[in-house]
């Protein structure tokens, strides 16, 4: 059965509804079977009784029937009849006729109704050993109307006492079943909207219900450590890929940024330096008779001397320049924001003398690193990225080819 699109119904009816009818069903078989075994036995008993009436009544008319006197006859059927609250009494003689006649007077609405479920006994009337007539009496019912009034009452009653004993049983279920799936289904949603996967279900009286909330906090248990799991494992990818982005921009040799990181600052710089009208100046460093060092002193000798001239350029600098290797033994320098350019010539001497400070190397060497720059200025020199580090190139090898280390003019007048 599909119940698809249905509209749903409340636990707390459905239980209700069942009980209820359960209730009455009972109720009513129990009512039901109580009442028609008590008719049947006072009916027995009163087919009984009005028998012995009957011949007590058939004894004491038969003289006056022997002597004709019906008016005897009728007062004794109205003594009797009032006596034992009999519907009628009637002496039927043996030709036909009414001898003596008694008729309760009727009592009330349903009067018609009780004289029909009455018992009626017909009896011979016996004088001198021959039959003189018939006794026709017809019973009280007025037992059968009471026994159904209180049957009535009775039901009344009972459904009033099972209505108060389902809503005490749905209290109880309220407290015991309901209020927990209903907090069971509340944290449920809660946790899935707010994901708030620590959240855990109280435990509860019911057995079947308490061993529902321990699997689901397990399973809570299961979802948050797989959770963590992932955040953690999040976290080390994260980190790994912002290692890998670090190294990516990086010299592997020198450590500073190598010419893809370069590439990308100098054209933030001068699209920032063409949108707030600022200067951008850009240093380029080649090292002198660098072959020299490798030949003379050998390979690592020379990543020594490599080093040493990254870091000392990173110490020369303003601490937002930066400095990039580009490969072999040239070097940059992009000094933004530039004031003026004034400001570039100190800054050569000043970094041309660093990189000039002598170098120990192991086994007590100790060497004297050189370097050329030259400097070229956005927008005096050029108006974007390969045309200042044309400039800036010139500039390097007119100072390098004037003598090297020593300093030389800028490609463009300040
Ligand atoms: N040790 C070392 N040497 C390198 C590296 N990359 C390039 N080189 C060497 O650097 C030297 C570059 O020499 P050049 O710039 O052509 O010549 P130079 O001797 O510096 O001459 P000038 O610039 O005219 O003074 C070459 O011999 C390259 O083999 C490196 O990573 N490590």
């Amino acid at each position: 059965m599909s119940t698809a699109g249905a509209t749903k119904l409340p636990l707390a009816t459905v239980l209700r509804q069942g009980q209820l009818r359960v209730a009455l069903a009972a109720l009513l078989v129990v009512c039901s079977v109580v009442t028609l075994g008590a008719a049947w036995q006072l009916k027995g008993e009163q087919r009984h009784s009005l028998d012995l009436i009957g011949r007590s009544i058939a004894y004491s008319t038969e003289a006056a029937v022997a002597f004709a006197d019906d008016a005897e006859a009728s007062r004794l059927l109205a003594g009797i009849g009032s006596a034992e609250r009999l519907d009628s009494a009637r002496i039927v003689l043996g030709d036909g006729r009414e001898f003596a006649h008694y008729e309760r007077a009727p009592a009330g609405a349903l009067d018609g109704l009780q004289r029909r479920l009455s018992p009626t006994l017909e009896l011979p009337i016996v004088v001198d050993g021959r039959d003189a007539g018939r006794l026709v009496l017809s019973g009280d019912a007025g037992f059968l109307r009471a026994l159904l009034l209180w049957a009535g009452f009775g039901a009344l009653f009972g459904v009033a006492v099972t209505a108060l004993a389902v809503a005490a049983t749905a209290r109880r279920q309220d407290a015991l079943v309901l209020q927990p799936l209903l907090a069971l289904s509340r944290t449920t949603r809660s946790i899935r909207q707010a994901r708030a996967f620590g959240r855990r279900v109280e435990p509860v009286a019911v057995a079947e219900l308490d061993a529902l909330a321990g699997d689901f906090n397990a399973l809570l248990d299961e979802v948050q450590a797989y959770e963590a799991e992932l955040v953690a494992r999040n976290e080390a990818l994260r980190q790994a890929y912002e290692a890998a982005a670090q190294q990516s921009r990086r010299d592997a040799l020198t450590g500073v940024a190598n010419r893809h990181a370069f590439e990308e600052r100098l054209a933030e710089a001068l699209s920032r330096a063409r949108r707030e009208g600022e200067r951008v100046g850009l240093l380029f460093a080649d090292a002198d008779r660098f072959k020299a060092v490798n030949d003379e002193h050998g390979h690592e000798a020379g990543d020594a001397v490599l080093c040493a001239i990254a870091s000392r350029l990173n110490r020369g600098v303003r601490q937002h320049d930066l400095v990039a290797r580009l490969g072999g033994d040239e070097f940059v320098v992009l000094v933004a924001p530039l004031h003026s350019r004034d400001e570039l010539e100190p800054m050569l001497t000043h970094l041309e003398a660093l990189v000039r400070e002598p170098l120990p190397l192991p086994g007590g060497l100790l060497l004297r690193p050189s370097a050329s720059l030259g400097a070229a200025v956005f927008p005096d020199d050029g108006d974007g990225a390969a045309e200042l580090m044309a400039a800036a190139d010139r500039a390097m090898y007119r100072r390098k080819h004037a003598g090297r280390n020593r300093p030389a003019a800028t490609d463009a007048p300040p």
